[in-house]
């Protein structure tokens, strides 16, 4: 059997797996003719505080280490007051968190990051709709 030299095949364990996937999914995230300019135009974001904030958000979420301390819809409200978040947006931002994991994990957290991805994302639109 050929060598894995990918680290497909290991679950998400440590922060540093975590850093490598957010890595990884806004480098494709900047680049997505959908959604990408949420990030770079309707908020001009500072990158330097944002990145270790998703970070400590996911660590928290799935490694249970209490780190984030946000509110994550009061943020997504604000943001589709200046460009309407929409169901095809949602959609592209969980297509690209879920080849994000399965590029780069496999495993029972990889999974509940996905299925996590895909409820915040459903109460976010429910609740965007009653609020904005
Ligand atoms: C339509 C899809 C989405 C778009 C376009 C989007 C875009 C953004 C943008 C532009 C920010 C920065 C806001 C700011 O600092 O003012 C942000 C922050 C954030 N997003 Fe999203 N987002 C989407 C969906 C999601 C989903 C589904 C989740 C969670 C699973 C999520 C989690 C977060 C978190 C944790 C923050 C940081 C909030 C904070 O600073 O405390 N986003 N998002």
């Amino acid at each position: 059997m050929a060598k894995n030299t990918t680290n497909i095949s290991k679950d998400i364990q440590s922060r540093k797996d975590i850093e490598l996937l957010v890595d990884e999914f806004y480098k494709m995230v900047i680049k997505d003719d959908l959604i990408g300019h949420f990030f770079t135009k309707v908020i001009e974001l500072d990158w330097d505080r944002h990145i270790p904030v998703m970070y400590d958000f996911w660590e928290t979420s799935l490694l249970g280490e209490m780190k984030y301390k946000g509110n994550p819809m009061l943020k997504h409200i604000e943001l589709s007051k200046k460009e309407t978040l929409k169901p095809e947006h949602y959609e592209r931002w969980l297509s690209l968190w879920k080849q994000s994991i399965r590029g780069n994990f496999e495993g029972e957290k990889a999974e509940t990051a996905i299925q996590r991805g895909r409820q915040i994302g459903e109460l976010m639109k429910i609740k965007i709709e009653k609020y904005t």
